[in-house]
């Protein structure tokens, strides 16, 4: 199954709520008009089309090439010229407007246009609001997505268009596989509030990196909780990974630097260090995961190479101040997504993208050990929006 389908059908609270949304703006106001072959609709002037680069992502997920540690610039996956995108298709009575449905006659579809006003654009700010987007970028996605288009009439299949190619644009830079290293073991430390999602996203890319042909070890660095360490032991059977565990209330550090020697001695190319989640005592936090960096750059002053941020979409703007804790707590390189599956959020990927343009490795849609993605910003944007791109 192609994920964009997937990804569609378990996106499908965020993109109904603003589908409705965008239904009930141009219905307010706006007029019912035939649609004939011999009229079809206006195509949406396009802003010059640039073409931007975007990561390949293919349905399988597939983890780049190994790239040097050094220099800093994190190694971008082979690229793909951006397909340029075909005008716009002619909107017909079979589309989702409630008034074309409403009034479709055989022979005379209809389509509902509404033209683009300040107070239509104050109604798409907040129905961009309400989709956690954030105030800042709502503003920015609808200001760029009306420049040069006040006066002009759009209906809603159109303003989805219009509103896709603005968070594609947003999105593409941060869209971005996690970089492998030619490293051994490449270190990868896993951070995020308790419930994000770290242990069941370890499980995910240990499964996924062992499918690619690496050796991975896992590290339950969550020591303080027995449930866990029990829970990453069933991910990491699951994975077909080992899973190094340490007693009960043992220092994480410590468990981090037997880990270092025994992926070390395994020649594993990967170790996913879980870590605790406790923010209620942010210094204790700070220091553990401060004191696990300190003693795995005893075995490796390059480690960790990658600390990926696992940040729950269902938590909406309060994502924002998790990024800003984190990036305090540790150096971030990287996000995870989880649970955009069944979420009325997903805008918050666009204000996180927006805001602090971190790459965006993957996204969690699911429980199962393969619902991990690589993030598609077009794929994203439409399913988001509601689009029909694809049969
Ligand atoms: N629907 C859905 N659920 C997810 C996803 N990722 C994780 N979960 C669920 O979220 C819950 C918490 O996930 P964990 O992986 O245990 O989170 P954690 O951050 O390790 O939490 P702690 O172990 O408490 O530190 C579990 O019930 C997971 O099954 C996802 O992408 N979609």
């Amino acid at each position: 199954m192609a994920f964009f389908s997937k990804l569609k059908d378990r996106l499908f609270k965020s993109s109904s709520k603003l589908e409705q949304g965008l239904d009930a703006i141009v219905e307010d106001g706006g007029v019912e008009e035939a649609v004939t072959a011999a009229q079809p609709a206006p195509v949406i002037p396009q802003p010059d089309p640039e073409p931007q680069p975007v990561p390949e992502l293919p349905d399988t997920p597939e983890l780049p090439e190994p790239q040097p540690v050094d220099p800093t610039p994190a190694p971008m996956p082979p690229e793909a010229p951006q397909p340029v995108d075909p005008a716009p298709p002619a909107e017909t009575g079979t589309g989702r407007g409630l008034l074309g449905r409403l009034f479709a006659r055989p022979g005379g579809a209809t389509v509902v246009r509404r033209t683009l006003d300040d107070d239509m654009l104050e109604q798409l700010e907040e129905l961009l609001i309400a989709a956690d987007m954030g105030v800042d970028t709502a503003l920015r996605v609808t200001a760029n997505m009306a420049e040069g288009r006040i006066g002009r009439k759009l209906s809603t299949q159109e303003i989805k268009e219009l509103l896709a190619q603005e968070i594609t644009r947003i999105m593409e830079p941060v869209a971005r596989p996690m970089p492998l290293y030619p490293k051994r073991p490449q270190v990868v430390l896993v951070v995020g509030v308790n419930g994000s999602g770290k242990t069941t996203t370890i499980g995910k890319l240990a499964s996924q990196f062992k499918a690619a042909g690496k050796k991975v070890v896992i590290a339950a660095g969550d020591t303080f909780r027995a449930a866990a360490v029990e829970q990453l032991q069933v991910w990491g059977d699951r994975a077909g990974v080992p899973v190094l565990t340490a007693p009960e209330g043992s220092d994480p550090a410590s468990l981090a630097f037997d880990a270092m020697t025994r992926a070390g001695a395994d020649g594993a190319d990967l170790l996913l260090i879980d870590t605790a989640g406790r923010l209620q005592n942010r210094a204790d936090l700070m220091e553990e995961l401060a004191k696990i960096v300190r003693v795995i750059r005893k075995k490796d002053d390059t480690a960790p190479h990658n600390t990926l941020l696992v940040l729950d979409a269902t938590t909406g703007q309060n994502a924002i101040s998790q990024v800003e804790t984190f990036q305090k707590l540790a150096d971030v390189s990287g996000l995870v997504m989880t649970k955009l599956d069944g979420t009325a959020k997903g805008g918050i990927l666009v204000s996180l993208a927006d805001r602090f343009g971190l790459p965006i490795h993957a996204i969690g849609v699911g429980e199962q050990i393969d619902d991990l993605a690589p993030f598609d910003p077009q794929d994203f944007a439409a399913a988001l929006t509601g689009l029909d791109t694809q049969a």
